[in-house]
């Protein structure tokens, strides 16, 4: 079991304050949606957690130790990300073996298996992938890899729709027979979110949500009805963001709603979906709705 914490990390690029002062705690054996608008700093986070890139303060701490310079903690975390580091000419077969190198617990099974299941030709080289099928050989390395934590930086990116679900299938069979923490960052968060345990989700360079799927999901409401009842019935609520159909408003409210209030026959009150509750918590374009 790896416990994982990053410590008041902040990154700056330029005068651009990318990430501010973000601390969290990976749980074990726990998957994680990691998300946020573009340029939100999902990438940043997860190339300082693997060492790819310094903070500018801050500190990772894997099992205790520091990430930085240390190839045994390194060896328990694996960054499947959009950067291609194999060499053009090696072939799939190849770099499963060079991956073997580092991850010396590495499944060639389960990677032989996968290749075969994504129609992956393992004597391709590397330069004769499409985007796509690039993707699929980091996914596959990254499901076949004996680490302890996994990180998915938009791991469909190319993927087609048949693929894509292969693809959580097959995370998801890995997860219950060897669980791990995987942290998962994509723009796709209909798809993931029937996985996802907990959210961490970025914005304004802050770490805005870090709690079980379950929780937020069970404080976050719509309500809908006409426009004049539904502003009377969330007046003074936290109202994250609306919607105007025709005639009829849908406010959404994440927090607790007030028992004492009384709903209008009009209006109703609904749960709302994780994409619906992501939308109008980072989509804001005036003040309202604070956490
Ligand atoms: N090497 C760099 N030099 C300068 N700025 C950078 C660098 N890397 C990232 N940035 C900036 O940091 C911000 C965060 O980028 P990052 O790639 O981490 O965001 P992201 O949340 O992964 O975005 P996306 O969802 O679009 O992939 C962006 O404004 C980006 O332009």
């Amino acid at each position: 079991m790896t416990e994982v914490s990053l410590n008041q990390i902040t990154k700056k690029f330029g005068k651009q304050t990318v990430l501010n002062d973000i601390s969290l705690q990976l749980k074990p054996d726990t998957i994680y949606g990691l998300l946020g608008r573009n340029g939100a700093g999902k990438s940043t986070l997860l190339n300082i957690l693997t060492n790819r890139i310094p903070a500018s303060s801050g500190s990772v701490l894997i099992d205790g130790q520091t990430n930085i310079n240390n190839d045994r903690v390194l060896g328990k975390i694996y960054l499947m990300s959009e950067a291609n580091l194999y060499p053009n000419r090696a072939k799939v077969f190849q770099i499963f073996r060079q991956t073997a190198h580092f991850y010396s617990g590495f499944d060639f099974e389960l990677a032989h298996q996968l290749a075969s299941k994504f129609g992956l030709n393992e004597n391709l080289r590397f330069s004769k992938l499409s985007t796509g099928y690039r993707s699929i050989l980091k996914d596959i390395i990254a499901l076949s890899v004996d680490a302890e934590l996994i990180l998915l930086d938009e791991p469909t990116l190319g993927l087609d729709a048949n693929h894509r679900e292969l693809f959580y299938r097959e995370l998801v069979e890995t997860y219950a027979q060897r669980p791990r923490t995987f942290v998962i960052s994509t723009h796709l968060i209909e798809e993931i979110a029937g996985m996802i345990e907990n959210v961490l989700l970025i914005r304004d360079g802050k770490l805005l949500l870090d709690d079980t799927a379950e929780n937020l999901l069970a404080q976050s409401y719509s309500v809908t009805g006409p426009e004049k009842e539904v502003q009377e019935y969330t007046a003074g609520l936290n109202v994250i963001g609306h919607d105007n159909l025709g005639k009829l408003r849908s406010d959404y409210v994440f927090g607790q709603l007030d028992e004492e209030r009384v709903l209008p026959d009009t209006v109703t009150v609904e749960g709302i979906d994780l994409q619906k509750l992501f939308i109008n918590l980072t989509g804001q374009t005036d003040k309202e709705g604070q956490l």
